[in-house]
């Protein structure tokens, strides 16, 4: 479903992360390294967020560079440590996210409701624990009609009944037919998700590591 051909990424002329050819298919793909390896990184370019050069292509169809807004319709992505404007509230951010990724009615609620969001609803931000933090990003990454959702090292910081609930969520999405891929510093077992493949980032390039695609 995705594909990365080429792809080098450098900070300040110095590259950190060269892959030439990768394909992803559908499903929970785990990637996982040591700090610094280039996972925040990767995700951050196959969310279109970064840039970089050589070409990530979604179903064969969008192109993350040439075809930005229709490709960011499609691909969302959760920050490993996020951070807004200290003065906006959970509100207005959603509203704004919404708009953009054009989310279906009652979409805002419900995910709200699931992550606990609606108890800090009008709270500027700059308020927030990092769990809070991170439960309004979780939020943000699934407004719209993703197929692939990125969330980077979801498990930090969230509290375990949250968790549960977001997990089992994920789940349902991914049944639909929706990807997830994850870091996680953590035991990736502790989502209880079924992982299709992990992927192991080092040496400044991506292996797969176990192939179960049972997707
Ligand atoms: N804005 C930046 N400017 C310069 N170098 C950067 C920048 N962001 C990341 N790097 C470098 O790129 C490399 C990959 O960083 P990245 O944040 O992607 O790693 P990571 O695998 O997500 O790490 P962690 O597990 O610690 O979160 C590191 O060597 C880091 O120092």
């Amino acid at each position: 479903m995705l594909t990365v051909t080429d792809l080098n990424k450098a900070y300040e002329g110095k590259t950190v992360l060269t892959v030439p050819k990768l394909t992803v298919p559908p499903g929970i793909h785990y990637f996982r390294g040591s700090n610094g390896s280039g996972k925040t990184t990767f995700l951050r370019i196959v969310a279109g967020l970064l840039p970089f050069t050589g070409t990530v292509l979604l179903d064969n169809t969008y192109d993350s560079q040439r075809q930005p807004v229709d490709y960011r319709l499609r691909v969302n992505y959760a920050e490993a440590e996020p951070v807004y404007p200290d003065f906006l509230t959970a509100r207005d951010l959603t509203a704004f996210v919404a708009k953009a990724k054009r989310a279906p009615a009652g979409q805002v609620d419900q995910l709200a409701d699931l992550l606990g969001v609606t108890a800090f609803w009008t709270q500027p931000t700059r308020t927030y624990s990092s769990g809070m933090l991170k439960k309004l990003s979780l939020l943000l990454a699934w407004l719209g009609r993703p197929q692939l959702v990125l969330l980077d090292e979801p498990l930090t910081t969230l509290d375990v009944e949250t968790a549960a609930r977001l997990f089992d969520f994920v789940h349902q999405q991914v049944r639909r037919g929706v990807s997830v891929w994850l870091t996680s510093h953590q035991d990736v077992a502790l989502t209880g998700l079924p992982i299709t493949a992990t992927w192991q980032i080092s040496t400044g390039t991506i292996h797969l590591t176990s192939d179960a695609f049972t997707g």
